[in-house]
């Protein structure tokens, strides 16, 4: 894939809901963490279900590592997802709800066990694989969907608020991971946050959504010194 080829691109993009309409042009490149900021409605978690194919625009187009996406549904787009949620199966246990990343129907192989095993031993869950989802706590429940998205090997990695049910510290440890795990896989991440502190210590570029638009698309520091505008202000004051 060459890297001249944008990760996601977004062409005059538009999808009306009875109380918004959203309109989105937008271009990112491979590799590096966008954090996607803006007021509650704003339409951060709709850009990411235009994304992942769980919204389909009214208007405009989606590619994907530069192949159109209008007729690829959510399980054949080269995209994981992790919600705030996690979305992990309470009754499987985590090396089963990891297998599901790999082959949903269950058919894994050996290797495909070694696989689960390293995704989890990289998210530092060695060990776990028996345990079931409720016996785990919230922050060892992401580490599992992470490595849920890791063995699913897709370059591009869409979180939507995934440090939102985490105390400080287990915050700046997947903070930690995802910054290790972006370079090490060269994935290319967005990631919905309302916390400054993400910001600062992770995001490359900041998308900044305010009533379904886009405000701002600025490498970070840019985004930073812009505290001239009230949004930004704001956001960094929160
Ligand atoms: N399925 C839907 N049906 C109708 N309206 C919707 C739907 N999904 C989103 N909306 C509306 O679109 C707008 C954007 O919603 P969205 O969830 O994308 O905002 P958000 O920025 O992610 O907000 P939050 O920070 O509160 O999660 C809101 O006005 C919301 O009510």
């Amino acid at each position: 894939m060459s890297p001249t080829i944008p990760a996601i691109q977004l062409e005059a993009v538009r999808l009306a809901f009875p109380a918004r309409t959203l309109s989105f042009d937008l271009t990112i490149a491979q590799g590096g963490i966008t954090a996607v900021l803006g007021a509650s409605g704003s339409g951060k978690s709709t850009l990411l279900n235009l994304i992942a194919g769980f919204e389909t625009p009214d208007q405009g187009s989606v590619a994907l590592m530069g192949q159109p996406m209008a007729a690829v549904p959510p399980a054949g787009r080269p995209v994981s997802v992790i919600f705030q949620d996690n979305n992990l199966f309470a009754h499987l246990d985590v090396a089963t709800n990891i297998g599901l990343g790999i082959d949903p129907g269950l058919r894994l192989s050996q290797a495909d066990g070694t696989r689960v095993e390293a995704a989890l031993a990289r998210v530092g869950l060695s060990g776990f694989g028996q345990r079931r989802p409720p016996s785990l706590s919230g922050g060892e429940r992401q580490r599992v969907a992470l490595a849920r998205a890791l063995v699913q090997t897709r370059p591009i990695l869409l979180l939507d608020e995934p440090f939102a049910a985490l105390d400080p510290g287990l915050r700046a440890g997947m903070a930690g991971l995802i910054a290790a795990l972006k370079v090490e896989l060269g994935l290319t991440v967005l990631l919905v946050t309302h916390h400054p502190e993400d910001v600062r210590r992770l995001a490359d570029q900041v998308l900044f959504l305010e009533e379904g638009r886009i405000l701002l698309h600025v490498p970070r520091d840019v985004f930073l010194a812009r505290t001239d505008l009230p949004e930004v202000a704001r956001f960094l004051g929160a």
